[in-house]
Order: C-alpha cells, then structure tokens, then sequence
C-alpha cells in the first residue's frame, strides 16, 4: 500500500507531521507513577505506533507519569530517531518538577534522548507563590532550552489570547505551537484563540479532536452532524474517525488523537490517503458549530466561555 505523509511548517522553517497518532495522556493517563501500574499494554501501542511507515508523532507530558512505559518502547524500537517526532509538556498545573529546565533535563534522562521534538508548557497558570516563577519567567527558559537544542521547538499548551500576548511581548523565540481543546463541538477553547493563532503564524494542535465520538450525541438535533460524517466516511470509504480529523488538518490544525487499538492509530497514521473538499471542510465546520460546546477538559477554567467557543 502506497504511504504518504504531510507536515505543516512551524514559524522556525521546521516541519512537523500534520498528525500526532499517539497521546499518552487521557486514556493512558495516571495519578502516580507507581511499580504496581506500569501499563504493558501502553508499551504494545507505542511501539506499534514505531513500526508504521512515516515519521511518528508521539504527544507526552511528564503530568501524564508514562515516563516508564514511553522509555520502555523508546529503548525496543528500530525506528531511527529522525523518524520520531516526540512532544513533551512541563506541567505548571501542579508541580512535578522544580521548573521546566529540571523538567525538560528529568525527560531526556528518563528517555535516554538528546532531544524532544517539542516542549509545551501545558498551561498558563504559572503564579510566583505556587510555581516560584512567572509565567514570562517560564517562557525564557523554554528558550534557554531551544537555543541549547535540547527541545527543537517550543510551544504552549491552553494558552488564550492574552496569556499568548503576555509571552509575544517579552518572546526572542515565538512560540511555535498552542496545544488547545479543539474539535467540531468545540471550536475555540477560550475566545477568538483560533484565530489568533493562526495569524500570528503559532501552529495550533488539536487534543481531543473526536470528542464528538467518544460523547456522541444521540440527540435529533445532532443527527444532521453525525448522518454527514457517516455519507463522507462512506465515499471516501474511510472511519468516521478518519473524516474528523482529516477535518481538523483541513483547518490548519495539527490533530492529537490516541487509541487503544492498533487498527485505529494505524488509520490516524494513513490520514493522508484521500481527502475532503473545500465544501466538505466547511460543512462539517457549519454542521459542528451547530452543536452546543462539548469540553472534555480544564472545565473549570475554560467553561464560562462555552458560548463564545461555538462561534467561529
Ligand atoms: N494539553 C492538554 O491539556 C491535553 C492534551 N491531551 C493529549 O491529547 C491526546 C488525545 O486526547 P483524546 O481526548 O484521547 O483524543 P481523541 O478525541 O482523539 O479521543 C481518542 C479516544 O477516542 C476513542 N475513539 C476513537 N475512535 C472512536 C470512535 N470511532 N468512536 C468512539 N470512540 C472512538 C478512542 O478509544 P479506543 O481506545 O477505544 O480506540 C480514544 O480513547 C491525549 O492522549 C494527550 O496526549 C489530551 C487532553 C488534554
């Protein structure tokens, strides 16, 4: 069978593949990282995701505590290293590690890597009392780190418009991605965050692009949506999974998906095969963005804007 890839082209000239097809987080993801709860079955579906043909983007975060089972299948593949674009997050939600350059120095021991492909801080709520450094402070050793070459590219993750300003203002190196909550029931995570991302040239990512389908909505409101995916995955013969995120790319968004199936994330990887038209694109856009907001995450933060996340 015939393979073919793309990638999109960060702010820095580099490129990165235009699906991540394994997230470690959700699913996968746990409170503590203990002997007792080392996943094999994690481990199995890494590595699969390593034998499929293409470079293979790989989306961690050390809040996820998968260190051990994503070290396990780093350590047993044959895949070179330039065929593994690896994302990790230093989570300033809660502390694990003292800063972000102790993070990012814990996730290259941990790994046995030189490098990650990526390195997000996974959200904005940095304060000086709980963290111990700003969320500007934070930025700078972000880049401390970039100029370094222990993270290739650097990012955010569940940053809005005014977090993103904040960093813009002090930023020698511009962020390159903004992981965000984004999916046809929900199409900006916090106001106008799409498209200010996307004209000051920051690659948005897409983490839970088929919540729509891991929430489905029986509701007769939400046929119309759900009939149309089902008329494309049948023309295209494709899944319904395969049409949302080809969806999602088609909006210039990188999608974040994972699933404990192989069949699945091999689809994910084989996205690249067929795809939508400009009028298809935007019916699924017009058709989604009928639906009320669907948030699967940072609901307490985020949820008083789930008005303004349906409009486009
Ligand atoms: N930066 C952040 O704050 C966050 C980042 N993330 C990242 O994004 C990744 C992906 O997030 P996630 O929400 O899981 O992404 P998705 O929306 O892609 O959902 C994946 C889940 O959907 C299920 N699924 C796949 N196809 C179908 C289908 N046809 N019908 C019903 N269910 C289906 C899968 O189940 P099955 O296993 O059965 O195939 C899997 O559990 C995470 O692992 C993490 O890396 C996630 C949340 C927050």
């Amino acid at each position: 069978m015939s393979f073919h890839q793309e990638f999109f082209t960060l702010n820095n000239g580099h490129k990165i593949p235009a699906i991540a097809v394994i997230g470690t987080g959700t699913r996968w993801y746990k409170k503590e990282e203990t002997d007792a709860n080392f996943s094999n079955a994690l481990v199995k579906q890494i590595e699969y995701a390593l034998t499929l043909p293409g470079v293979v983007h790989i989306d961690h975060a050390e809040v996820y505590r998968t260190y051990p089972e994503l070290s396990e299948a780093l350590k047993n593949t044959k895949k070179p290293r330039d065929e593994i674009f690896l994302t990790d997050k230093y989570s300033v939600q809660q502390k694990i590690t003292k800063d972000p350059k102790e993070g990012l120095e814990t996730a290259l021991k941990r790994t046995g890597l030189k490098y990650v492909d990526l390195y997000l801080l996974h959200s904005p709520f940095a304060s000086p009392e709980k963290n111990g450094f700003t969320i500007e402070e934070a930025w700078k050793q972000l880049e401390d780190l970039y100029k370094e070459g222990k993270a290739k590219n650097i990012g955010v993750s569940n940053f809005g418009v005014t977090d993103l300003e904040k960093i813009l203002k002090i930023a020698t190196v511009k962020p390159q991605v903004n992981q965000i909550e984004f999916g046809a029931f929900l199409q900006n995570q916090t106001p106008g965050i799409v498209k200010f991302s996307q004209e000051n040239d920051i690659q948005l990512e897409a983490y839970s692009p088929l919540s729509s389908l891991q929430k489905r909505d029986e509701s007769a409101e939400a046929k119309p949506f759900y009939d149309y995916v089902q008329k494309l995955a049948e023309k295209y013969g494709k899944t319904e999974a395969q049409i949302l995120l080809r969806w999602v790319t088609k909006r210039n968004v990188i999608p974040v998906t994972t699933s404990s199936q192989p069949k699945r994330i091999q689809d994910a990887q084989n996205l690249f095969s067929f795809d939508l038209s400009q009028e298809e694109v935007e019916k699924i856009t017009k058709l989604g963005l009928a639906h009320p907001a669907l948030r699967l995450y940072w609901t307490d933060v985020y949820g008083k804007y789930d008005e303004e996340a349906q409009k486009p």
